[in-house]
C-alpha cells in the first residue's frame, strides 16, 4: 500500500509535465530500455519535455461578474479562483492528447474559473447560481479522465467552471453491523482507505489511478480496480448516492436491493458529471485482509491462457486479482524489466515447453491464513490442466509493488517522443480473440510508419463468468501531428469494436468497460446503445438539468 499523506502532498492540478509535480516520484527509463524501445520504434533521439509555463497562453475569464460576486459570496473569495494557475490545472484530464496540449499549449479548453465547495449543500446553491447566470459545469474529481471527462467545454453557455470537489474530504459515517461507509465524493482513494482501515475496514478498490482519484470519479464513471474479480467493480460497491442537480438534490439507494421500478442510483453511477454532482456515496466496505499472496505463472499462447482464465471465472475460483498479459506485453515487460530476473525467467522458458509465453498475476486477500490456503488451492486446481510455467510469489509480488508506477513511465515515454496510449473494451468468452485480433490488426495497420510497426499489447483483467475485458496499451514513434496520429489509431480501433459483424448485431465489444463515454466515444455511444438509448439518456437530461449547464459535450449528445 502507497503511503497516503506522502501520496496527497503529490497532488498538484497544476502540473502539466505529468503524473507527479517537478517529477517527484519519477520513473526514468532506464538505458537498457530506451536503447531497446529506439531500435523497436524507430526514436529518432529527440527530447521532448513539456514546454515552460510562460510559453502558454491562458485566454481572460469570462465568468460574468455578477456570478462570480455571488459565488464569492457564497463560497468566500479564495474558493472562487480565477487565476490562471488554478484555470490551467483543471484543463482537462490524463489521456495521451491532453498531456500533449498541455505540454505544448496548444489547442487547451481553459475553464474561466474553478470552484471549490465546502459541502453538499454549496454544491446544490453553486448549481442554483450557474443556472441563474447561464455558465456550464464540469465537475471535477482527480481530473484523471482519459476520454475529455473533464474538458472544459461550455457548449452555448456564457462561460464554464471547474467545479473541484477536493473539499468534500470527509468520511460522513460508518455503519460495522451492515458494513456501509457514506465517504463525501472528493475524497481521493488513498485517503478513502486510510479513513476506513481506522475503522478496519477497506474498500478494495485499486484501479492504475488510484493515487489521484476520487469517489465521486469512480462512480461517476463505472471505474473497475485491479482486484475487481474479488471486490467487484465500483457500481457493485455502491449503494447508495446523494447527488445535487440543478433542480434540486436527488438521494437514492433506500436498501441493498429494491424492486421499486428500474435501479435509478445507476443514473447517477456512470453520469460523468452530465446528470449531477454526486456529493456523498455510499459504499459496501469489507474486513481489511489479514493474510495477501500474489504470484505469477506463465501460460502457453493466449488462447489456451484466456481459456485458463475463463475456466477460473466460470467454477468461480478467480483470484481477486486476475491478470492476464498476451505474448506481446509479457515480452515487452521482459524487455523492459531487463537485468538479472529477466535473464534468469528467460533461461527458465527456454528450458520449458512454454512456446508463446503469457504471463497471469493472481493475488488473493483473505481474513485468515486458512481462507487464503482455501483459495488458492481452489484456484490453482482450476489451473491443472493448462500448460504452465509457475514463477512462484516473486514475480507477482514485483507486480504489486508497481502496480501504481505506469502513469509516471508514462511520463518518461513522452520525454523521449513515444505516442503512448491506452484503451480498452471488452466482450463475451466467445468473441474475446477475435476482438482482441480485430483491435490489435487495426492498431497496427494505422500506427505503421514506412515499415516500422507500433508495438501494440494486451492483457485481460476483470473476469466475469460470461466474458472479460480486455486492456490495449499502445507504443509508437510520434508523428508530426501527435494528436492526429492518435485520433486516427483511436477511430481505427473503436471501428473494429463497434463493427457489426454477422452474429454481431450489437459490435463486437463495448466502447468502454471502465474508462467511460467523455468526448471521445461520444461519436459512437449510439452504435452501442441505440437511437432509444440516446432519446432516453436526453430526456433524463432534460428532466434533471433541463437548461443543459452539467458537462457539455459528454455522455448526452449536443
Ligand atoms: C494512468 C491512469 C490509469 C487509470 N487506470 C484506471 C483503472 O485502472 N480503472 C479505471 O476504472 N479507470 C482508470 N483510469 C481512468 C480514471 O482514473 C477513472 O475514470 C476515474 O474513475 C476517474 O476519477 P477522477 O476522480 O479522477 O474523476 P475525474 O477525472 O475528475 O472525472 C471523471 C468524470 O467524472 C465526472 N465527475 C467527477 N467527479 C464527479 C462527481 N463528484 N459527480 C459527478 N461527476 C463527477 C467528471 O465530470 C468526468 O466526466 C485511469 C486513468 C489514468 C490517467
Amino acid at each position: 500500500m502507497c503511503n497516503t499523506v506522502l501520496v496527497s502532498e503529490l497532488i498538484d492540478h497544476t502540473l502539466r509535465g505529468g503524473w507527479t509535480p517537478s517529477g517527484a516520484g519519477a520513473a526514468p527509463l532506464p538505458t537498457h530500455a530506451l536503447r531497446w524501445l529506439s531500435g523497436r520504434l524507430g526514436l529518432d533521439g529527440a527530447s521532448t519535455p513539456a514546454a515552460p509555463a510562460s510559453l502558454l497562453e491562458v485566454p481572460d475569464g469570462a465568468l460574468p461578474v455578477e456570478a462570480r460576486a455571488e459565488l464569492v459570496e457564497l463560497l468566500g473569495e479564495h474558493q472562487v479562483q480565477t487565476g490562471a494557475t488554478a484555470r490551467l490545472g483543471r484543463t482537462g484530464g490524463l489521456s495521451y492528447s491532453d498531456l500533449l496540449r498541455r505540454r505544448d499549449g496548444v489547442g487547451l479548453a481553459v475553464p474561466d474559473a474553478v470552484l471549490l465547495p465546502a459541502d453538499p449543500e454549496q454544491v446544490q446553491r453553486v448549481l442554483e447560481v450557474c443556472v441563474r447566470h447561464d455558465v456550464a459545469v464540469v465537475p471535477f474529481g482527480g481530473g484523471t479522465s482519459v476520454v475529455g471527462g473533464v474538458t472544459a467545454l461550455r457548449g452555448a453557455k456564457r462561460a464554464v467552471v471547474a467545479l473541484d470537489l477536493a473539499r468534500l474530504d470527509r468520511l460522513v459515517s460508518v455503519d460495522p453491523v451492515s458494513r456501509i461507509a457514506v465517504l463525501q465524493a472528493g475524497v481521493r482513494a488513498p485517503e478513502a482507505e486510510s479513513l476506513l482501515a481506522a475503522h478496519g475496514f477497506t474498500l478494495g478498490h485499486f484501479p492504475q489511478s488510484f493515487e489521484r482519484a476520487t469517489i465521486g470519479g469512480f462512480a461517476a464513471t463505472r471505474s473497475a480496480g485491479q482486484a475487481s474479480a474479488g471486490y467487484g467493480r465500483f457500481a457493485d460497491m455502491v449503494e447508495g448516492v446523494r447527488v445535487a442537480t440543478p433542480v434540486g438534490e436527488w438521494r437514492l439507494g433506500a436498501a441493498p436491493a429494491s424492486a421499486a421500478g428500474p435501479d435509478l442510483r445507476q443514473l447517477a453511477i456512470g453520469g460523468e458529471g452530465a446528470l449531477g454532482v454526486i456529493t456523498e456515496v455510499a459504499v459496501r466496505v469489507r474486513p481489511k485482509p489479514t493474510e495477501m499472496r500474489y504470484e505469477a505463472l506463465v501460460l502457453d499462447g493466449w488462447q489456451a491462457a484466456a481459456d485458463a482464465v475463463r475456466a477460473l471465472a466460470q467454477q468461480r475460483v478467480l483470484a481477486d486479482v486476475t491478470r492476464l498479459s498476451d505474448v506481446d506485453e509479457t515480452a515487452v515487460q521482459l524487455e523492459l524489466s531487463g537485468g538479472v530476473k529477466s535473464r534468469a525467467l528467460r533461461t527458465l522458458l527456454l528450458g520449458s515447453r512454454i512456446d508463446e509465453p503469457c504471463l497471469l498475476v493472481l493475488g488473493w486477500e483473505a481474513a485468515s491464513a486458512a481462507e487464503l490456503k482455501q483459495r488458492r488451492a481452489a484456484t490453482m486446481r482450476a489451473l491443472h490442466g493448462f500448460r504452465s510455467l509457475r514463477l512462484g510469489p516473486r514475480g507477482g509480488e514485483a507486480w504489486h509493488a508497481a502496480r501504481f508506477a505506469g502513469p509516471r513511465q508514462r511520463d518518461a515515454l513522452l520525454d523521449v517522443g513515444v505516442c503512448v496510449e491506452t484503451l480498452e473494451t471488452a466482450t463475451c468468452w466467445s468473441r474475446l480473440s477475435e476482438l482482441r485480433s480485430a483491435v490489435r490488426a487495426a492498431l497496427v495497420r494505422e500506427l505503421d510508419r514506412d515499415g516500422q510497426p507500433p508495438i501494440v499489447m494486451c492483457h485481460l483483467s476483470h473476469a466475469y463468468e460470461t466474458g472479460a475485458s480486455l486492456y490495449f496499451t499502445v507504443l509508437a514513434a510520434r508523428g508530426a501531428d501527435p494528436v492526429d496520429q492518435w485520433r486516427r489509431a483511436k477511430e481505427a480501433a473503436t471501428g473494429a469494436i463497434t463493427e457489426r459483424v454477422p452474429g454481431h448485431e450489437l459490435g463486437r465489444g463495448t466502447l468502454t468497460h471502465h474508462h467511460a463515454v467523455g468526448t471521445d466515444h461520444l461519436p459512437w455511444l449510439e452504435a452501442e446503445i441505440g437511437g432509444i438509448g440516446t432519446s432516453v439518456l436526453a430526456a433524463v437530461k432534460q428532466a434533471v438539468d433541463p437548461t443543459g449547464i452539467l458537462n457539455p459535450g459528454k455522455l448526452v449528445g449536443p
